[in-house]
């Protein structure tokens, strides 16, 4: 992605200074793509880039939103053998009066391809005159997200909107790349914070509970230059740096959820039944992929697909604890090659630094890697105390380029990019016969200032485990949502 940005910089796709848009609004950023198809390499791999980003599901057709990303829904047409619609966007006073031109089927599915989205009504538009035509029209792809809103409106009809790139990540690369001042970034940043049509609206109509989120100068803060609220997952996800943590902020918004399964199953076919009925439901299913009976490497690919097209994210709980030379082996190496299929791994602090030192290599610098290092533990007796939850902190805070968060019983870092994992979550108090402490959604998210829930045999044990993770999901959502909100 540093490649592409920097080769999007250089050839003036990326301008910096005060741009007024279409919506009126003065930006510190202007994002012209329109220059690509002067070259034509480079075209042709953010035309794959886009498609790589989509769901990949069966389309029937792609149609890109006039007129920028027209020769990107061709050069995905031509490549992946999948016809193309162009939508006109004024009517022909002569011949048929084609509005949508190409050969479709009703309820056929159509992706929609679109170079850049700020508020999402130009995806809108080409979506509504498809779907006037009777052509399916669910998912959509950009090139570069804005992230003022357009996903979240586009979600609100029915469109899930995939990014290659999002504004922030744009500008913090070319920052990495000495391209652009830090102050640039800020600004950037700030601009989209204040400028997120999404966090302006009243939350309550969206989430679908009686809430009205405030923002008072006692409910914000100045985090990194950056303010932000007490704890939306929304605002949170532009403010990360780290990728694993923007996607799982995303994720936790778009789909209303902070539950976190774990799949602590024996049988493969039984991760991924769980994973594929529950998947809708969560934003990460967690996974202890040695107890499996019949691991076999074709279940993580299945697994993978799965997360891919019920958007959660992967978290293999292997709580390593050795020194840096061997979890490398660990994480990348063995039997499960963990680093490969894993979004989301985790370790003990107690070796120090080194052990993060390890899986960091062992990643090979892949930014969509994360690891969350055990702060706290849920058990009765465990051993972790206010030093090592302290130290631990310091080391999260030293390798934000890897560890995104922690596991925990309540928050111990006030960084707003840090997430929260809770482990030992029922929906009622109470403890099993070896030692392990349950609290409610409530108490975790609420009172607690976690983030996300982990929730294991509270679903798996249950008869109806899609009942209970309904259940979950809308506990920890709602505990979530008074929390902002008050
Ligand atoms: O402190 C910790 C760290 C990890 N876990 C893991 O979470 C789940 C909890 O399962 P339940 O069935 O909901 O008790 C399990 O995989 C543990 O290994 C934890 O419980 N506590």
């Amino acid at each position: 992605m540093k490649e592409l940005i920097l080769k999007l910089f250089e050839i003036g796709a990326l301008k910096f200074g005060q741009f007024k848009l279409k919506s009126g609004m003065i930006s510190p950023v202007y994002v012209d793509l329109r220059v690509i198809i002067s070259y034509p390499k480079l075209l042709a791999e953010v035309s794959e880039l886009l498609w790589a980003a989509s769901s990949k599901a069966e389309y029937s057709t792609v149609c890109g939103v006039p007129y920028t990303a027209l020769p990107m829904a061709t050069c995905i047409s031509v490549s992946h053998s999948i016809p193309m619609l162009i939508r006109r966007k004024e009517a022909k006073d002569y011949g048929t009066k084609k509005m949508v031109e190409g050969y479709y089927e009703e309820n056929s599915k159509c992706l929609i391809v679109e170079d850049v989205v700020t508020t999402g009504s130009s995806v809108l538009e080409t979506a509504e005159l498809l779907r006037k035509h009777k052509i399916v029209t669910s998912d959509a792809v950009v090139l570069l997200d804005r992230q003022q809103g357009g996903k979240e409106k586009l979600a609100e009809k029915g469109i899930s909107l995939r990014s290659v790139l999002t504004l922030v990540e744009v500008v913090e690369n070319l920052c990495e790349m000495n391209k652009i001042e830090k102050t640039v970034v800020d600004e950037v940043k700030q601009f989209v914070a204040s400028n997120n049509k999404s966090l302006e609206k009243n939350e309550s109509e969206k989430s679908g509970f009686p809430f009205k989120q405030k923002e008072t100068a006692a409910s914000s803060r100045i985090y990194g230059g950056v303010r932000c609220d007490r704890g939306g997952y929304r605002k949170r996800a532009v403010l990360s740096k780290h990728l694993v943590t923007r996607k799982l902020f995303e994720i936790m918004e778009s789909k209303q959820t902070n539950l976190c399964l774990s799949a602590d199953v024996v049988s493969s076919a039984d991760l991924l039944d769980l994973a594929d009925t529950l998947g809708p439901l969560v934003c990460a299913v967690k996974t202890h992929i040695d107890i499996l009976d019949d691991f076999s490497p074709k279940v993580v690919d299945q697994l993978v697909e799965i997360a891919n097209k019920h958007n959660f994210l992967i978290f293999e709980d292997r709580k390593f604890a050795d020194i840096g030379n061997t979890v490398k082996s660990q994480y990348a190496g063995g039997a499960y090659k963990i680093s490969d299929w894993s979004d989301i791994t985790n370790a003990h602090s107690l070796p120090g630094s080194g052990i993060i030192e390890g899986l960091k290599a062992a990643s090979g610098g892949r930014k969509d890697r994360a690891c969350l290092l055990i702060a706290e533990m849920s058990t009765k007796n465990n051993l972790a105390n206010d030093v090592y939850k302290e130290a631990t902190v310091k080391m999260a805070e030293e390798h934000g380029d890897f560890v995104i968060g922690f596991i925990c019983t309540s928050k111990v870092s006030k960084n707003p990019q840090h997430v929260h994992f809770t482990p030992g979550v029922k929906l009622k108090p109470g403890k099993d016969a070896m030692g392990q402490q349950y609290l409610t959604p409530d108490e975790v998210i609420k009172n607690r200032g976690c983030d996300v829930i982990i929730v294991g045999r509270g679903i798996t044990d249950s008869a109806n485990r899609l009942q209970e993770a309904t259940a979950f999901r809308n506990a920890g959502w709602a505990a979530y949502v008074q929390r902002v909100s008050s």
